[in-house]
Parts: C-alpha cells; sequence; structure tokens
C-alpha cells in the first residue's frame, strides 16, 4: 500500500507536484499517467525518499521509506534503468544489492530467470541495449519479493515480445495481492495492463478512475455546419473538430433524431469506439506543458 496525503514538492517557484493525496491499493495495477513534465517521476522519487517534499507525506504499508527495515523487501521500485555502474556485470549489480540486504545469491538466479537476462548476466551492463537495462532494472525490483512495485516507463525500450512479458509480468504480481504502480505513456499498453488510473497535470490530480470508466465504450460522432443548438441540447457533447460534436449516452439514432428536429442539418453520423487515448486527450487537453502548436 502506498499512501501519498498533500504530497507537494516545489523547485524553486516551480510547482512539480501539488497536493497529491491517493492511496494505492493491493492487488490492483494502477497505471500513472500524464504529460511529459506532469510531476509522475518527482512523486515516484518521492516514495522512494530521494526527493524530500516541500510538504506533506508519501508512506509505503504506513511508514517513510527512511524508516523501512528492509526497503528492497517492502517496496521493488525501477526508475532509471541507465542507473547501472557500466562496469559492472548484470548479475554483479544485482548480488551487489542483494548483500546488502541480506537477500541471499539464488534469489539473483531467479529473478535473472524470471526476466530473461540468465545468458547475458555475465556481460558488464555499459554493453547491454536499452531493453536489457530496462530487463535488469526490473530484475532489480523484483529481488526482495517485495509486496510493493513501482516502476517509471517500464516498457520504455522493450520490443513487443518484452512489452508483453510486463504486460502478463504486472498483472500476475497484482494478481498475487501486490500494489503495482507504473507509469507509461503507451495508451494502448496501459488500457490492457492497468485496473486504475491516475492522471496527473501540472502537479496536480486530474482524474483517478477504474479503467472501465475511462474507456467508455461507444460515442456518437456527428459532423454539420451549424451544431451549436445541437451541443446546447446535448450538454455531454464536446466539440471535437470545428464542425464535428461527440457525445457520449445517446445512441447515433437519438442524435440523428434530435439534430432533425432542431432542423439541422448534418452531413455525418456515426458510432465510434472511444480509447484510453481519447479520455486522456480530453482529460490533459487543460494541461500540456510541452506540446507542438495545433
Ligand atoms: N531537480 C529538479 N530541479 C528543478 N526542476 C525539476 C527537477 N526535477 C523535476 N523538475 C521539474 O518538475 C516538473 C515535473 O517533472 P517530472 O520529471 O516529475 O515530470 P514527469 O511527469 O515525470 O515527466 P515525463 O513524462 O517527461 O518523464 C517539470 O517541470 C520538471 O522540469
Amino acid at each position: 500500500m502506498i499512501t501519498l496525503r498533500a504530497l507537494t514538492k516545489r523547485y524553486g517557484d516551480k510547482t512539480a507536484v501539488d497536493g497529491l493525496t491517493l492511496e494505492l491499493t493491493p492487488g490492483t495495477v494502477t497505471g500513472f499517467l500524464g504529460p511529459n513534465g506532469a510531476g509522475k517521476s518527482t512523486t515516484m522519487r518521492m516514495v522512494l525518499g530521494l526527493d524530500a517534499p516541500t510538504s506533506g507525506t508519501a508512506l509505503i504499508g504506513g511508514r517513510p521509506y527512511a524508516d523501512l527495515e528492509h526497503p528492497l523487501r517492502t517496496i521493488g521500485a525501477l526508475l532509471d534503468a541507465r542507473a547501472v555502474h557500466p562496469a559492472r556485470s548484470g548479475r554483479d549489480h544485482l548480488r551487489a544489492m542483494a548483500l546488502s540486504q541480506g537477500i541471499p545469491y539464488s534469489r539473483v538466479e531467479e529473478v535473472l530467470g524470471l526476466t530473461g537476462m540468465t545468458g547475458a548476466a555475465g556481460r558488464r551492463a555499459g554493453t547491454y541495449s536499452l531493453g536489457m537495462s530496462q530487463r535488469l532494472g526490473i530484475a532489480g525490483a523484483l529481488l526482495g519479493d517485495p509486496r510493493v512495485l513501482m516502476l517509471d516507463e517500464p516498457v520504455n525500450g522493450l520490443d513487443p515480445d518484452g512489452v508483453r512479458w510486463i504486460r502478463t509480468l504486472l498483472r500476475s504480481l497484482a494478481a498475487e495481492g501486490r500494489t503495482v504502480f507504473v507509469s507509461s505513456h503507451l495508451m494502448s499498453e496501459m488500457e490492457r495492463t492497468a485496473d486504475r488510473l491516475i492522471v496527473l497535470g501540472r502537479g496536480r490530480l486530474i482524474a483517478d478512475e477504474p479503467m472501465s470508466k475511462l474507456v467508455a465504450g461507444t460515442e456518437v460522432r456527428v459532423r454539420g455546419p451549424r451544431l451549436q443548438p445541437l451541443a446546447d441540447a446535448l450538454p455531454a457533447a464536446r466539440w471535437t473538430g470545428s464542425d464535428e460534436l461527440t457525445v457520449a449516452g445517446p445512441s447515433p439514432r437519438e442524435v440523428g433524431k434530435l439534430a432533425y428536429d432542431l432542423g439541422l442539418p448534418v452531413y455525418e453520423l456515426r458510432a465510434v469506439e472511444s480509447s484510453l487515448e481519447d479520455s486522456y486527450m480530453n482529460l490533459t487537453a487543460q494541461s500540456v506543458e510541452y506540446g507542438a502548436e495545433r
């Protein structure tokens, strides 16, 4: 269990994380999304005690990271896969971690096997591809068999096989009753992996919803030259183009009938599947800091 209470981090006059209050529960994969610079990594760094909060608290199983007796056995984390001594072999890197926490070397071999890294374990980490570094980072996170896992962009650099492997791994870790907290920019992957989604924008919580709510299913898209009266009549409708409205709830038949009753010409009316990417784009439209002008 990870508990954040009014967690805040300021760098000078920049507020990177702004009053974040959350509880991450066991048995669930919680996805952490947000545009570049939203504060995801800063939040994770504060959970691990790598950054001190300006105010508020981050607790793991009710205690701050610094108070954990066996941190690696409590929370496994992957923040930066390249943060490994390049001259050390993958195996030696894990053995050093194991030694510091009283974890037997046999567990090192186990996690190397779990992550498909046994064959490469003797090579210097500096020669690893990004995908191999990610796998080694995940092996390190699993080393202490922790109840809580926190992974920042774990699929970054992985091939399709690796992406699928991570998905299966995270799902099975949650099924064992562990708390899994994972950030990613890959929407389609999140849609398949996470049960719950937390979306951050400019340091603030902008959504905390079960996945089923964010991929709401079918919506209706309607196009026409003057749809304002239809938008007024359908409070849930949103503009998705200068001549296009999208609405969740009514059927295409109902929207078509309403447009007809209002005397509005319509030149396109269709049902569309809403994806997590659509919901995410709508949620974060106001909080993208670093985006191309549209
Ligand atoms: N050490 C630091 N000093 C000053 N500003 C920082 C520092 N670390 C992060 N920031 C700022 O805090 C904000 C949040 O950054 P953070 O890396 O947490 O975002 P993120 O959501 O992880 O982004 P990305 O998706 O790009 O990884 C950014 O504006 C960033 O520039």
